[in-house]
Order: C-alpha cells, then structure tokens, then sequence
C-alpha cells in the first residue's frame, strides 16, 4: 500500500494521563511549581500508556542527502560537506556523536543521495539518487523517489521499534536543505520568502537576498497545493524520510523529539498528510534561523530549549533528552505528601 502515512495514528492513553496528573498532584511540591516538567512528564505518560514514562532506551537515526538547488548558489558551504560529514558522524567526531555517544543512544547513519557515491563501513546506504534534482528548473523529487524515502524514515523507525525505543530523534545532514525547509514552508503556509528564508549555515545579506529569489523562482514554477505533491517538487531526500519517519512514530505510538528548522518543516509536512501526528510530536528548540519561529507557530509548539542554535543534525533534539530524562526521574521518584509525611494543604 503506497498511502500508508494516512492510515490512523495511535490515540493517546487518557487513562494513564489522569493518572499522571493525580500522582503530580500527590509530589511534594505545590502543585504546578515544576511548571513545565509536570505537563512534559503527563504528556510523556499518555503517549507510553503509563503513569510513570521511561526514555531509557532511545533510538537516533540521521538521514543525509545532497540537494539539486545547491546548483544556483543558495549555501556558504560546498555540497561535498554532505559526504563528508557522513564518515565524520560514523567515526564519531560530529556534534551529534558526540551527544548520541554520552546520551547513551544508539546512532543509526543513513546515505540517501549524496553527490559522490560512497561506501563507508556502519552507514545505511539506501541511495535514490546522487541527490535531488533543482527545484529552481524541474521536480526535485519523482514520485519513486519520494515514496521511497517516506519508507526510508518509515523503516527506520520501525527498527527504532523493535529495539524498544522509548523515544526517537530524527535528524538530518544536508547542504542546502535550509533552502528546502524554507520552501516547503513557504507552500505549507502559503508565506512568502521574504516572511521565512534566512542564512542557513551564514550567507551575508546579499547571499539570503539570492536565496529568496531562488526560492521565489521555484515556488512560482511548481504551484503545488496538496501536501505530497508539495513535499515531492520542493522537498528533500532527508526531508521525506523524516516526514516518514514522524507518521511512523504516531502510528506506532513512539513519542518523537523534533529538532530545528529543518525537522520541523519536516514534522509540519507530516501534520499535513496525517494529521494525527501531532499528538507524537515533541519541540526541543527555538532555532536561530529566522522562519523556525513561524513553522513552530503554526505548528502549535512551544519549544523546550532556546539557546541559539543552527547546527541542525539532530544536535538541539539530542540536547533536550537529559531535560526529559530528569522530568520523568521526577515525576517517578520523588515522594507523595502521604509518603514524606509532609503537610499538602496552602496554609
Ligand atoms: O535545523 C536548523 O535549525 C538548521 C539551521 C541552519 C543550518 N542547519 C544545517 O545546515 C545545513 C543546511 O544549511 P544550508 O545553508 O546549506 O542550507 C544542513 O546540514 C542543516 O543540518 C540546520
Ligand atoms: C561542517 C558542517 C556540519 C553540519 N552539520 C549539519 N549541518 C552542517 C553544515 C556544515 C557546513
């Protein structure tokens, strides 16, 4: 079946929602002074069905591809960083590595489409291409190509799964794909570029001006109006398979941690084409680039961190996990009134 993305998403435990709340009821603290801990911690216990959620085991996966568009000069960096930072992530010198490495989480590494083809040993190479084609002048996706990395991050999630993944990251390396995000934001939301497009990895004012036009250009050439079609002429090889990836969490009830700007045009895809996933979906960070404010207004979000940030690679999702560790710690460990024996009423 190719529409798989639509079939339902698991409806949250409600059951073990209130039963969180009563237990937050019952810490010793006054009620709601953990202020966002407490609501993360009730959320995290509807989506695992417990009163007590765990994120003890993890599941990473980065998704790499290289970009068509990368072609009318719309990055400060060359497209070969893409390859590049494949053999970085797997010999375990990117940032991600290093936070995946201290999270204790398994890093899951997947080539779908870089310019030079490579081999590299501990990479999943599901390769659609030596990257997509230039959404400024055609589709960047066919249809094949698209579905195929929808089944991609599908996959892997499913893998993610059987491993007893508590919580998932996806996350993302490809040069140029902020032009990408910017596009199908633009399309989602039916914005202009000039509301949304920023420096990305650091073009100067004259470099974000081109990349506005470029982006222009494309979206005047496709007029793309349902989700798919809009994911499949402006999107990305990376941006796909996390879109795919966000649906499979929701419908198979794994919660997920959405990361940057990128992840988050991405995630806002998905609640296009399902939108059920939302109730899955769980912000780490406010990025520095610019549009990621409006793609998380429109999504509803309120993000967990705001430091600054526009690494992508999954880097702000990895950093929130200890957040959400020690939310659940809390609201698992910590003794009811009746068990400290300490007074629960406001004098
Ligand atoms: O996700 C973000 O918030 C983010 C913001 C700026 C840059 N990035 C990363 O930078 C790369 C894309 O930047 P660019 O300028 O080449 O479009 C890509 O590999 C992303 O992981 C990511
Ligand atoms: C070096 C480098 C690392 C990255 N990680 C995610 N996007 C990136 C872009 C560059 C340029």
């Amino acid at each position: 079946m190719n529409d798989w993305w639509s079939l339902d998403c698991r409806a949250l435990d409600e059951t073990a929602r209130q039963q969180a709340l009563a237990r937050q009821r019952q810490l010793t603290k006054p009620y709601g002074a953990l202020g966002r801990l407490e609501t993360l911690a009730v959320e995290l216990a509807a989506m695992q069905g417990r009163e007590k959620p765990r994120l003890e085991r993890l599941a990473i996966s980065v998704f790499a591809g290289d970009h068509g568009v990368v072609a009318e000069g719309v990055s400060a960096y060359p497209q070969s960083v893409t390859g590049e930072m494949l053999r970085n992530f797997v010999r375990g010198g990117a940032a991600l590595s290093v936070l995946a490495r201290h999270l204790d989480a398994p890093l899951e590494v997947i080539d779908l489409g870089t310019v030079q083809p490579l081999r590299l040993d501990g990479v999943r190479h599901l390769r659609l291409g030596p990257g997509t084609a230039n959404m400024a002048q055609t589709a960047a996706m066919t249809i094949e190509q698209c579905d195929a990395a929808l089944a991609a991050g599908r996959d892997s999630l499913r893998r993610a799964a059987e491993g007893g993944a508590q919580l998932f990251i996806g996350a993302e390396m490809g040069i140029g794909n902020t032009t990408v995000a910017s596009a199908l934001a633009c399309a989602l939301l039916g914005a202009t570029p000039a509301a949304l497009v920023g420096p990305g990895t650091g073009l100067d004012d004259q470099g974000v001006r081109h990349k506005r036009r470029v982006i222009e250009r494309a979206l005047a050439l496709h007029e793309a109006s349902a989700p798919l079609d809009i994911l499949r002429k402006l999107g990305g090889f990376e941006v796909a398979a996390l879109c795919g990836a966000y649906l499979a969490c929701a419908q198979a009830g794994i919660p997920t941690l959405v990361d940057g700007f990128i992840c988050t045009a991405a995630a806002l895809c998905a609640t296009r084409l399902n939108p059920g996933c939302r109730d899955w979906l769980l912000f780490a960070h406010r990025s520095a680039e610019p549009g990621h404010a409006a793609l998380l207004q429109a999504l509803a979000a309120e993000p967990l961190l705001d430091l600054g940030l526009r690494l992508g690679e999954g880097s702000g999702a990895a950093l929130a996990v200890p957040l959400l560790r020690q939310a659940c710690a809390l609201h698992g460990e910590m003794a009811t009134f009746a068990e400290a024996a300490v007074s629960d009423r406001p004098a």
